[in-house]
This record gives structure tokens, sequence and C-alpha cells, in this order.
């Protein structure tokens, strides 16, 4: 498609989403202009569609664009000039631009003020609320004041008056909206709501499952030019109080490296690493009883299962809820059989929804955000070191799979029952500590909305 009156010189690749634009026909900002002689080394104008934001009509033979800079990753502005029909160029462009994304226009915005060591205003302030401005979206913001803040306000909050939520902050604010979802009469149908995260905690695996990006522009834009996506949650049980997780629940040495070393706080992220190492020099004392519903702990076929699901859903490229369910490769339900395991030489209890539970982790290599199941790894403390640092060394690429140290599970439901060994241990639920008592937890599946890219989720090779 054409738009400028000289030919060539300003034109869409529709397949390839790209707009060209000779640098003839661009005009860059004064003040960028001013502040170095790039109106000489100009290049021509190569923009993919998707990090368009807006186009404004200037006059009739010219158009401002307002666009997400890829390689900056700030908003940026310039104007094309001698179009034959800027009107033409700004609907076209407009439709294009926002072609099979979800229309959302009301977003309510909840920011941590702590999370991420007092980063996550700043990144809302500087780096995504300019994206949802530019945009033209219309955000509510909230700075949380207490913890359990966030939860209370979307508990209670009109639903009907916002399009979908967004936590800046880390995986433990985006656990208490979730919960706070949770929390409402309406929960079944409060779940519907997508819930997003722009990425301003330390641990930020939500964001980075659902698009694979760490730069919290990216991830905006992703949440701006996004659809409706669901994923898989657990129901946590204890003693009849109700939970939901997202993300992993978790005993042993990688729960107590984590929230055991809260007074390390001021390490930020190195402080888990500090932890397990001092850790790895102890004795281990972990023990449990664990009673599972499991459909598979045959790696072989869990492998399989997993290969056949990435092909479907690389062949089925238009990804989304439905696409994805209809005739996916699963699991012999048939064989589901009650597995009980009292584990007195535990150093990792680590059950997971979602592959990566941090950018560098990839704990879950086989996990896939629909199947339905909770995934489940387990290593055993005799030997104690050899199977940890093995599993650390290649957890970054999920290469711990195949380890012979470690069992995994696909599972429906377990029971899990910590014992009481006289040490100080924790249990963690989504990176945050729960009651040191008995629980169960139970596959919710496709109970979790959000919005992420088509490609969003995507199952990895292995
Ligand atoms: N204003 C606030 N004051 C204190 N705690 C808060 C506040 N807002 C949220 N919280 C709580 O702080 C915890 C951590 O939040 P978040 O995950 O956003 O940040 P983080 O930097 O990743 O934290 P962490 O270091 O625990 O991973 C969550 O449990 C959240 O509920």
């Amino acid at each position: 498609m054409e738009f400028g009156k000289r030919v060539n010189s300003i034109r869409l690749d529709e397949e390839e989403r790209i707009l060209y634009v000779d640098k003839a026909c661009v005009v860059l900002p004064t003040d960028l202009r001013s502040c170095c002689s790039l109106k000489e080394l100009k290049p021509d104008l190569l923009l993919p569609l998707k990090y368009l934001l807006r186009v404004d009509i200037a006059d009739p033979q010219a158009a401002i664009l307002h666009y997400l800079s890829p390689t900056s990753k700030k908003c940026a502005h310039c104007t094309v000039c001698s179009l034959s029909n800027a009107y033409e160029f700004e609907r076209y462009l407009t439709e294009r631009a926002y072609t099979g994304t979800h229309g959302f226009k009301r977003f309510f915005v909840l920011v941590n003020p702590f999370g991420g060591q007092g980063k996550a205003s700043k990144i809302w302030q500087q780096i995504a609320s300019p994206i949802f401005q530019t945009a033209h979206l219309e955000c509510r913001i909230v700075f949380t004041e207490y913890k359990n803040h966030a939860r209370s306000i979307i508990a209670n909050i009109d639903l009907n008056s916002l399009d979908a939520i967004i936590c800046v902050g880390g995986d433990g604010l985006f656990h208490e909206c979730l919960n706070g979802l949770g929390d409402r009469k309406d929960n079944n149908a409060a779940f519907e709501t997508p819930l997003c995260m722009i990425p301003g905690g330390t641990g930020n695996a939500f964001s980075y499952n659902a698009t694979q990006e760490t730069h919290p522009a990216l991830v905006a834009l992703e949440i701006v030019k996004g659809v409706k996506k669901s994923f898989d949650l657990m129901t946590f049980d204890q003693k009849g109080d109700i939970s939901y997780s997202f993300l992993s629940a978790n005993y042993g040495i990688i729960a107590d490296s984590d929230v055991g070393t809260d007074n390390l706080r001021f390490m930020g992220e190195n402080r888990t690493i500090l932890g397990f190492l001092i850790r790895l020099f102890q004795k281990p004392s972990w023990k449990c009883k664990v009673e599972m519903e499991v459909v598979s702990s045959d790696r072989n076929e869990i492998r399989n299962t997993y290969l056949q699901r990435l092909q479907h859903a690389t062949v089925n490229r238009n990804g989304g809820r439905t696409d994805r369910i209809v005739n996916v490769p699963m699991y012999n339900e048939q064989n589901v059989s009650r597995v009980t395991l009292d584990i007195q030489d535990l150093s990792v209890f680590y059950a997971g929804l979602l592959p990566y539970v941090a950018a560098d982790m990839r704990a879950f290599p086989v996990c896939d955000i629909d199947d339905g199941l909770i995934d489940i790894v387990i290593v055993r403390s005799s030997p104690f070191r050899k199977p940890l640092l093995s599993m650390f060394m290649n957890i970054e690429t999920g290469g711990h799979f195949d380890s012979q140290f470690l069992s995994y599970y696909k599972v429906r439901s377990f029971r899990f029952t910590p014992i009481d060994t006289g040490c100080h241990h924790y249990f963690v639920l989504d990176g945050e500590e729960y009651p040191f008592i008995p629980f169960e937890c139970r596959i919710a599946p496709g109970l979790g909305t959000t919005l992420a890219s088509q490609a969003g989720f995507k199952l990895l090779s292995l």
C-alpha cells in the first residue's frame, strides 16, 4: 500500500507489517534536530506497526506518527510529509496498528511504590504511563499504601467501570490483586477481568512468562497491543481458607533461600543466591508428606506430549483460548493414579504453573499455561549438594529436566503436609510466605485472564 506523492516514498509492507518512509519525507522534532546533527544523518524510517501508538493529522499532506522507539524504548514522534492524502493515511494506519487487539480503553493501575526496591513508581511514571497516554488510553492510578491495600481495593471495586487491571510491581503485588479478585462474591466472573503486570518488582515472573520481555516499555506495549488470554490457576486451601496462585507453591531450600533472607533485602535479587549458598553448607532438615493425583511421572511421556503441544501451537499460530484447546495433544486421563510419598530427606518441593519462576530460571521447562495440570519437581537430599548444584547450573535453560536427581510429576491436585523437624522453615506461595501448616492445591484450568500478544505465553523448544 502506497501513501506518498512520489512512488515508493511512503509505503506499508502489509505482510511484514512495516511502514517505510523515505528520509526526504520525515521531519524530526525540532528538539531532536537541535541537539545533534541528525538532520544530515537522518535515515529512512522503518517502523514495525506493532510500535505505532497513534497517528495525528497535521495538514492534508502531513501526519504525525507517535510510536515507541524500538531502540530507545521511549515514546517518540516524527512528521511524515508529502502524503497524497493524510486523512486516508491516518485512518488506514490506525486501523492496521490495532488490528486484532483487545480495543480496551479503561485501565485501573495499581503501583507498589516499594516494589523493586522503590523503582516501581518511576517505572510507571517515566516508562509505562507515557505509552498509555500516547495511545490515548484512560488510566486510573492508585499507589498502594500498605500490604494488602491492593487486595482490598480489587475485592471491592466496580469491575464494570474498567476493562483491565494493571499491577506495576512484582509477583507479590500480582498475587495480592489475583486474590482480591478471588475474595469477591462474583469471583468466577471477576477472574474474566484481565489482570496484567508491568515489571516493577524484584521477582517479575508473570510478565516474563506472558511476554518473554523484561523491559517495562516492551511489556507495556504488549498490554496495549494484546489480546485476552486465559491461564491456569491453582486453588490453595489451608483449613478452609482459600487462596489463588498463578506461579508456584514451594517448600525446602529454595523457599527458605527466598523468604528466609528478608534481612538481606538491601542486596536485591542476589539475596536469594547468597541465602541458597549459605544453606548449601548447612545440614538439610526438610521432611514432608505429599499425596498427589498424578497424570504422568514418566519423563519421556511428559517430554513427548510437550513437544507435540509445541508443534500444535506452532502450526496453530492464531493462538488464543479456543485454538489451544481444540485437538491439542493431552495426557491419557484414564491413567490418573494416587501417589503418596513420605519424604524424610527432602531438599526441594516445587509445584509450578508457569515455566519461568524468574527470567533466568526455567524451573518447569515443560509447563504449559493451559494444560490444566500442575508440574511438580521433587529433589531429595541424599546426596545433598551435588543434585542441587547441578540443578542450579542448568535451571536457566531448563536443562535440569533430565537430571537423574529429580522426580518430575504432572498432577491435577496434591495435598502437602510439612513435618516439623524443630528447624525454622518456610512455606511459600507465589513468593509470599504462608502459614506452615498442611494445605491442598487443586488446578483451576484457565481461570486467570490477562492481556498478551498473540505469541504471548509461547511454548519454547526443549
Ligand atoms: N505500600 C506498600 N507498603 C508495604 N508493602 C506493600 C505495599 N504495596 C504492596 N506491598 C506488598 O509488598 C510485597 C512485595 O511487593 P512486590 O512483589 O510488588 O515487590 P517486590 O520488590 O518484587 O517484592 P519482593 O522483594 O518481595 O519480591 C507484596 O506482598 C505486596 O503486597
